[in-house]
């Protein structure tokens, strides 16, 4: 049978309607129409064909990269999907996502504009902000150096105040000091915000961000005093490669004491330094911003993987035949089955995630508005924890997601390698995932011994207030079924993250310098913000499998006994027994097209096996019948083994 025929049949079996799912999916109705709408603009534009990409050398690839983002510049003037005074349409990050190709574009949009507004003040932002909006300048972050990325309190670059000529004297004073990485810089970019220690009269007052422009607006050439380049190749062929991460020192180059960005913290015409009544971690407020998209982001592209390995799987088939019948579609296998569908439910959870993220993140932006700033730590902890949870569970299912696809997903037509690539480094960026959750362990280590002094724990932390009783907690399952109640698997994840923390937190209090102690306990302290990060997931959704994964922690902690554990493994089957009919059209619920999956394997009609055959004969190397090199290298050594055979 052809793999046309097995999809359709897959899509009858399904028992719930597809379409009603797309407008989950996709947030709303009239979100779904959007994405709907967008999705096949691009796909249907040849300018943003993609298929190209993987033999593409890097100055190609590039310059494919700013013809793309010069055209999807022009589509957004076209369909007024950006004013003269005003930031993007939500269109316009649609038509971002669906091109499908990291470009300079989005940390111009993605960190250099946020940061204006939300480091900027008035006066700054009535300046800068309507050239950003109209890209007559193109900015980028520049805040990580070689020598330092996660410490930024650790950056060396400096921005010394000159009381004469009012400016400031951006210097890079080492080698290590040289900025290293920002998305944008290496090629394309004008300005950037740097960030840089403030040095006012010998006196260090910590990293500030600075307006910077790089280059000249009216050659593109560096500005004089300042160094520039790509820093080159990185993991995967096409991938990430459309970037221009750069490089960048400053040789004493001065800007206008207007331009370091002054919301926080100011710096007077006399040299005096003014910090305002608000924390001085909203200088960090671009990372917590941008790693809430991170966060949203993370569905969509474990989806994609998901979307083709669950296709693929119906449509593949090995073994199993009885009297020349059919074999068995791969997704029937129940190995197959436990590694799949857990990757399509926690598409789903972050899906639902990523929403409630964007909420807190919301709100905390309007309480910021109003010198509310008691959610910050919670919006950090938060943003940090999930980034990492979501980014850590995407790259590893993405890998997954190629390995269920067999031989055939190590082509690089099927869409995983380079999906893989150039999603890994989330892992990194933005935040080293590591030091992003043992960020999470201090909040919940704080949130704990502070519940001695009766300080009331809020938001996700809210669970603690009651501690006793967790710590007491042992869960009452007795058969499968019980474990498809939601408040039953909620209250075993509780009562592990809390006694984890608990746990932890008496372990600190063994030691006389608590910092050396938290370097000590650091993987203890991750685990323990790991499990708090999946209590968020869970009690946004319902998710048995992470239970199940972790079972070592239920039963260590005394949660669960090992009895209970095999049964939430029964019900796991059952529930995998559950997806299998509906695999297939939970995947079309994603109503992704096949431009922007961009998989052979993932097509939606299934039809394998002539796609790649065909697709194999197109590789440059099948050009010619015999190929380049032939003469120089194959015939010499045929002709030396035809003589040793004739000795
Ligand atoms: C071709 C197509 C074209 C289409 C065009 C059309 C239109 C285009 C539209 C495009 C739209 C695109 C949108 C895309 C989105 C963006 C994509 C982004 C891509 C990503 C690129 C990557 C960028 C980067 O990586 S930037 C660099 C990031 N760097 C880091 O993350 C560094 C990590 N380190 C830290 O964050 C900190 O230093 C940290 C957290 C480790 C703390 O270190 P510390 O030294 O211990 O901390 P300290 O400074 O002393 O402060 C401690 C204190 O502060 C609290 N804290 C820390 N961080 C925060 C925070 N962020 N917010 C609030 N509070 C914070 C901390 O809890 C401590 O508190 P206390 O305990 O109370 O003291
Ligand atoms: C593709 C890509 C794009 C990027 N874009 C930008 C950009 O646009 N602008 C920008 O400014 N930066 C950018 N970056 C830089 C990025 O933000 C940093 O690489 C990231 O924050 C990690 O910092 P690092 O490289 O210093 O890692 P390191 O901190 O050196 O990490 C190395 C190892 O040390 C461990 N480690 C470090 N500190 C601790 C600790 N306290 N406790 C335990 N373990 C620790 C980490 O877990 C990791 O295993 C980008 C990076 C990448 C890969």
């Amino acid at each position: 049978m052809e793999g046309v025929d097995h999809l359709a049949f897959e899509r009858n079996k399904a028992q719930f309607d597809v379409d009603e799912m797309k407008i989950v999916w996709a947030g709303s109705r009239e979100d779904f129409e959007l994405s709907d709408r967008i999705s096949r603009l691009v796909a249907s534009d040849p300018v943003f064909r993609k298929d190209d990409r993987a033999a593409l050398g890097r100055k190609e690839l590039f310059k494919n990269t700013l013809r793309k983002a010069a055209h999807a510049w022009k589509r957004v003037i076209e369909l007024r999907l950006s004013g003269e005074f005003s930031a993007l349409e939500p269109e316009a990050y649609k038509l971002r996502a669906f091109v499908d190709q990291p470009a300079f574009t989005d940390l111009h949009w993605g960190m250099f504009v946020p940061a204006i507004q939300g480091q900027g003040t008035d006066e700054q932002q009535q300046k800068w902000l309507p050239l950003a909006y109209r890209m007559q300048i193109i900015g980028c972050y520049a805040q990580t150096e070689l020598g330092h990325g996660s410490n930024v309190q650790g950056l060396e670059t400096t921005a010394t105040f000159d009381p004469k000529t009012d400016e400031f004297v951006i210097h890079s004073p080492t080698l290590t000091s040289s900025k290293w990485w920002p998305g944008g810089l290496g090629k394309v970019s004008t300005h950037a915000v740097v960030y840089a220690r403030l040095i006012i009269d010998g006196q260090d007052y910590g990293v500030h961000g600075f307006i910077v422009q790089l280059r000249s607006l009216d050659d593109h050439l560096p500005l004089p005093g300042i160094t520039i380049g790509d820093i080159g190749m990185k993991f995967g062929n096409a991938a990430y490669n459309t970037m221009d991460n750069g490089v960048l020192t400053f040789d004493h180059v001065r800007i206008p004491r207007n331009q370091m960005l002054m919301r926080v913290s100011q710096v007077t015409r006399e040299g005096k330094y003014v910090h305002s009544n608000v924390p001085r971690q909203l200088v960090y407020g671009t990372m917590v911003y941008v790693r809430q998209k991170i966060v949203a982001d993370a569905s969509v592209a474990l989806s994609r993987a998901v979307c083709i390995a669950t296709r693929y799987s119906a449509v593949r088939r090995q073994f199993g035949s009885h009297n020349g019948g059919l074999e068995t579609q791969v997704i029937d296998y129940k190995t197959q089955q436990s590694r799949l569908f857990p990757l399509l439910a926690s598409a789903y959870a972050f899906r639902f995630v990523g929403e409630w993220l964007l909420w807190l993140y919301t709100d905390v932006t309007e309480r910021l508005k109003a010198k509310d700033f008691s959610t910050l730590p919670e919006a950090h902890a938060c943003t940090a924890g999930l980034k990492s949870l979501t980014t850590t569970a995407t790259a590893d299912g993405i890998e997954e997601c190629r390995k269920l696809c067999g031989g055939h997903g190590y082509l690089c037509s099927s869409g995983l390698p380079e999906l893989f690539a150039v999603y890994v480094p989330a892992c990194t960026y933005e935040g080293d995932n590591i030091v992003l959750l043992l960020q999470v362990a201090r909040h919940l280590v704080k949130t704990v011994s502070q519940l001695s002094t009766g300080n009331k724990p809020v938001g996700t932390t809210a669970y603690m207030a009651r501690l006793e009783q967790l710590l007491q907690y042992h869960s009452d399952v007795k058969k499968a079924e019980d474990w498809l109640k939601p408040n039953v698997v909620l209250e075993a994840f509780e009562a592990r993250a809390a006694r984890m923390c608990v746990a932890c937190a008496q372990n600190l209090s063994k030691f006389s310098n608590p910092e050396e102690g938290f370097q000590e306990l650091a993987a203890d302290l991750v685990e323990a913000a790991v499990a708090h990060c999946q209590l968020i997931v869970v009690s946004n959704v319902y998710a048995l499998s992470l239970l199940h994964k972790h079972l070592g922690d239920f039963i260590s902690t005394g949660c669960i006994d090992p009895k209970q554990g095999s049964l939430a493994n029964e019900q796991l089957r059952n529930l995998y027994s559950q997806v299998r009919p509906n695999a297939v059209a939970l995947v079309d619920a994603y109503n992704y097209t096949d431009h922007y999956l961009g998989s052979i394997l993932g097509r939606y009609d299934g039809n394998v096996y002539p796609k790649l055959y065909e697709e194999a004969w197109k590789d440059p190397l099948n050009d010619s019948i015999v190929p380049d090199g032939f003469k120089e290298y194959i015939q010499p050594l045929l002709k030396q083994q035809l003589r040793n055979a004739r000795l």
